[in-house]
Parts: C-alpha cells; structure tokens; sequence
C-alpha cells in the first residue's frame, strides 16, 4: 500500500469514527490522546481511561451514560493491555463496545506511529501527499517540542566539500542535541553498491540515470521513515546529483533535463532544506587531485556544465546557495541557522 492509499484508508476510518461518537463514547488513554483527536474534528464524547481513574470506572461510565463504547488506546503493549481490561470490564456491565476502529487504525498506522497522540501528525504528513514530506516533525503537543525531524541535503560538483561539511554538521547539531542521520547517494545498500563497485560496465546514460534513481527510490523510504523518528537526516547528494550529472554530456550523451526530473518527482520527498556548495570546476578539481584515482565524472569541461545545471536548479527549486570556498565553520553556521529558521517557522 503506497501512502496516498494509507491516507485515504485512515481518513475513511476517522470519518466512521466521526459518525459513531454520536451515540458512543470515545475510550482514550489519556490526554494527548483527547486533544489529538479533537484536532481530528472529532468533538464528541471523550473519556480518558487513565487520567480518569482506569478501565472500571470507564466501563462504569459508559453504562450510567446508556451509551456504547468505542476502545481507542495506543497499539503497543500497554495499550492492548489497557484495552483488553477494558473489553472485560465494559462485558461484565453488559455495555457493547467497539474494537474494530482500533484495530483498523492500528494496521494501518503501525508502520509509522503506536499511538493514538501521533493521529493528526501522522494525517498530516501523509497529506502532504506524494511529492512527500514537506516538514517532518513529530507530535509536539501542550507546547513541548518533543522532535524535531528534518530533512537536509547538500548538493555539489566533486570535491565541493561535501562530506566534509556533512560531518561537521552533524558533529554541531549532536552537540546541541538534535539526533542527526548521515547519509549519502549512491547509497551503500544493494543498489547504490552496484553502483558503486562499478560492476556494471559499458551502459547507456539512461539506464546509470535509471540506476541512480532506483537506489534514491529505495532510499527515500528509509529517509521518511528517519524523519518520522525525530532525525535530521542530512543527505550527501540527492534527485539534483542525477539531474545534474547525467543531463550534462558525459562522453557527449546528455539525458533530458525534463525526464530526469519528472523521473525522479515520481519517488522522492521534498527535502526541507537543500543547499548547494557552489564551487569553481578547476578549484574542486585542484582539491580532489591528491585522490588517488579520479572518477570519469572528474573532468574539468563536465563538472563545468554540471556545475551551470546545478546553478539552474538551485534558482528553479530554491536551494540555498553557499560559495563552497568560505570556511566549513561559517558554512556550517548559515546552514544551522536556516534549519533553526524552518523550524521556528513550523505550525506546531
Ligand atoms: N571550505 C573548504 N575550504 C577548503 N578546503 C575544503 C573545504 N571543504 C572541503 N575542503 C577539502 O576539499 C576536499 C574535498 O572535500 P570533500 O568533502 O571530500 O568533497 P565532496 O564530498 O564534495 O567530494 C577535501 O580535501 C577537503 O578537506
Ligand atoms: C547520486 C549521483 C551521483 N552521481 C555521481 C557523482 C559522483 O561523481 C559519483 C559518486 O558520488 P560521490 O561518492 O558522492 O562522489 P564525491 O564524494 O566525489 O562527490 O556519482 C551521478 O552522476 N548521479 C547521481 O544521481
């Protein structure tokens, strides 16, 4: 089930529970649970079984109200254990109850969250549809900001300073507390390591592009799923790196601009953030010249071009361009600091 499906699933399912809180009541743990699905639309009768004095006194409540009962506790351990009390108690009052929306929502969101709080986030995220995750954040409620997910991507011809710039920005951010992901494309999982061990030889431009896309396609999953956890994930290269690079000419076969990125619209997210280390082709060339085997992307008139297409992109979806020559430390503070921006800016 692709996530558009999920939504949609999950919205079926909270329009049903919309309807029935009209003749039942609504059995939650507690209150993070309540204001969640307040913030759902779902305004109707509410109990909270721990803060409100356990599974008894709500099985005893629901049957002085005359009314049934809807069981909605959290799909881990301690809420099956809350929920099963609950169908015990509610039994021995001869009052009916509902566990089937419990189970529905919990099939279908065990995925990415196992609880009743992290409803509306989750609705949310989701809805943001699949050009993906726009801002990742997890539930913060009553004002307390419990995660903040993110995804950051740093682009840039060769020897641009990546890697470099990506450690020290998780070395920064770790040491102001964020829990950071570092990660980078081709990946070192099965496909990016196909790509990487150079196994396969002698293909077309559009089946590397192809390749490329199909390892960031696998990626991306993971990614969403970090920034569902709460991670910054910061990713060395991402869709910019395929557009950039095998739309420029390598070896006189340049790929369509226009395919790479309606290629790569169909299964990527949308990073919140991503910068672009501009940098000159003949001075990355100079830092990377020590290497001791350069790559066939690391030709001057080439990385020349892809540095012009990655200038393109960055002014037609908005990265963030910084002169690669400044010092990583200065880089590393703008970056920190327009990542403190975006999540200043988010709505809870
Ligand atoms: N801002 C900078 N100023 C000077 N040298 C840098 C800077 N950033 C990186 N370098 C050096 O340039 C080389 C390439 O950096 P690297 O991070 O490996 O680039 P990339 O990952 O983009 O290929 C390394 O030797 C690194 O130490
Ligand atoms: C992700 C990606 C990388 N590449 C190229 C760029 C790099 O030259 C090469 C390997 O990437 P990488 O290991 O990031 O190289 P470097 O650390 O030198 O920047 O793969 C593409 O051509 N298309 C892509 O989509």
């Amino acid at each position: 089930m692709n996530d558009e499906e999920r939504l949609a699933e999950i919205e079926a399912i909270l329009e049903e529970l919309k309807e029935l809180s009209a003749d039942h009541i609504i059995l939650v743990e507690g209150i993070k649970d309540k204001k969640a699905l307040r913030r759902l639309g779902i305004n109707r009768h509410i109990f909270m079984i721990q803060a409100e004095a356990g599974p008894i006194k709500a099985a005893e409540y629901v049957s002085a109200h005359g009314k049934k009962a809807i069981i909605l506790t959290d799909w881990d351990h301690k809420g099956g254990v809350i929920a099963h009390e609950t169908e015990r108690q509610l039994a021995s009052l001869d009052s009916a109850y509902n566990t089937e929306i419990r189970a529905k929502l919990s099939h279908l969101c065990k995925k990415y969250i196992k609880d009743v709080e992290s409803l509306d986030t989750l609705v949310e995220r989701l809805s943001f549809g699949t050009s993906g995750i726009k801002s990742g954040y997890d539930t913060v409620t009553d004002g307390e900001s419990l995660k903040a997910g993110a995804f950051l991507v740093i682009e840039g011809i060769d020897g641009a300073g990546k890697s470099t710039l990506c450690g020290i920005l998780e070395e920064r951010l770790t040491s102001e507390g964020y829990s950071v992901k570092v990660t980078q494309e081709p990946t070192h999982d099965e496909i990016g390591s196909v790509i990487r061990g150079g196994k396969i030889k002698g293909i077309s431009q559009k089946a590397e592009a192809l390749l490329f896309t199909a390892d960031r396609a696998v990626h991306t999953q993971q990614i969403i799923e970090w920034v569902f956890e709460g991670l910054i994930v910061i990713c060395d290269r991402y869709f910019a790196s395929t557009v950039a690079y095998q739309s420029s000419g390598l070896n006189g076969e340049a790929l369509d601009r226009e395919w790479l990125i309606s290629l790569n619209k169909q299964i990527m997210t949308t990073p919140d953030l991503t910068v672009l280390l501009d940098i000159d082709a003949k001075k990355s060339l100079s830092r990377i010249g020590d290497r001791d085997e350069l790559s066939k992307y690391e030709q001057f008139e080439y990385l020349d071009n892809v540095r012009r297409e990655y200038l393109r992109l960055a002014d037609e979806f908005d990265f963030m361009v910084i002169d690669a020559e400044g010092s990583q430390a200065e880089i590393a503070s703008k970056i920190i600091a327009e990542l403190k921006e975006i999540f200043s800016r988010r709505r809870f």
